[in-house]
């Protein structure tokens, strides 16, 4: 086990709630907000650490994530940026995260390059679409379809994190909620991970248990990207995504990199026998 994994063993909730105040726990958010989307206070983007970026970003950083336990379990609720602070990260600061891999019918495989605007992982290639699930009722899951009251359920869990995969579909590339239903999408497992951002900039990173969701579409959906989120998109084979990783000019987010070398080509090889490769275990890669 790495030092790391031995120190956020020991954190309890209760731990991470009391090292961090500015999460509101989420038995003190009376109903829970209906939407957690950007601020309308704009103080945020004149804030210091955000010197150079660009302001649209900036105001996602806003955005409440889901806190978690290391059960998995919603704690409270923790702004984006709060999340994604390196020096709290190492503190052991977690939220919950999804990965979409999205497959045509030819069975390859949409990546996408991120913008250049983007605050963490700028530039670099990744799986379809990845982001986080809001601290709000739908994306808790708990009035998703398929949800249930219980927020602490994985079955609720992964309705809300399948409608939090609807929206970013459709605000990082355009895909249309009706070329994306929810009904399509596939849950397979859970991924806990941690990762400094790359490039010059040490302060962001991610630390997340990151829902695992399979799509797969036809041939010809709308994609329309949105070029503050996607600088280049792509569809590839299996072959071909090996070569680029051959390339050194191409730059792969880390949580993708452990993706491939752990499940992808497991579960691309299988795209009609997905079922086998469900399970509800948490895949600690730290
Ligand atoms: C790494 C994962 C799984 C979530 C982070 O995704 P992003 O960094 O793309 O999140 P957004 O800025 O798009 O919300």
């Amino acid at each position: 086990m790495s030092d790391y994994a031995k120190l956020v063993a020991g954190l309890t909730g209760e731990d991470i709630l009391n090292k961090w105040s500015e999460v509101t726990p989420l038995k003190q958010i009376s109903g829970v907000p209906k939407s957690a989307g950007s601020s309308t206070d704009n103080s945020i983007i004149n804030e210091t650490i955000f010197e150079g970026h660009n302001e649209e970003q900036i105001k996602l950083m806003d955005e409440l994530c889901i806190v978690l336990d290391y059960e998995d379990k919603p704690i409270g609720a923790g702004t984006k940026k709060l999340c994604h602070i390196m020096t709290n990260i190492d503190e052991g600061l977690l939220h919950r995260a999804f990965s979409v891999f999205l497959f045509n019918e030819d069975g390859k495989l949409l990546l996408q390059q991120r913008a250049d605007e983007k605050i963490t992982f700028p530039q670099m290639w990744t799986n379809t679409c990845c982001s986080h699930p809001l601290c709000v009722p739908d994306e808790l899951g708990i009035t998703a379809e398929g949800g249930s009251s219980n927020q602490n359920d994985l079955s609720t869990a992964i309705a809300g994190a399948k409608v939090a995969a609807q929206r970013k579909l459709e605000h990082e590339l355009g895909i249309p909620y009706g070329d994306a239903p929810l009904a399509d999408f596939q849950y397979l497992t859970r991924i806990h991970y941690k990762s400094p951002s790359g490039g010059d900039d040490s302060k962001w990173g991610e630390h997340e248990i990151d829902y695992i969701l399979i799509l797969k579409t036809k041939n010809d959906i709308t994609i329309n990207a949105n070029y503050n989120e996607v600088k280049d998109y792509k569809y590839v084979g299996q072959d071909e995504l090996k070569q680029m990783f051959e390339d050194d000019s191409l730059v792969f987010t880390p949580w993708f990199k452990l993706i491939c070398q752990t499940f992808l080509f497991n579960w691309w090889g299988n795209l009609d026998d997905l079922h086998s490769f469900k399970d509800d275990k948490v895949h600690r890669l730290l």
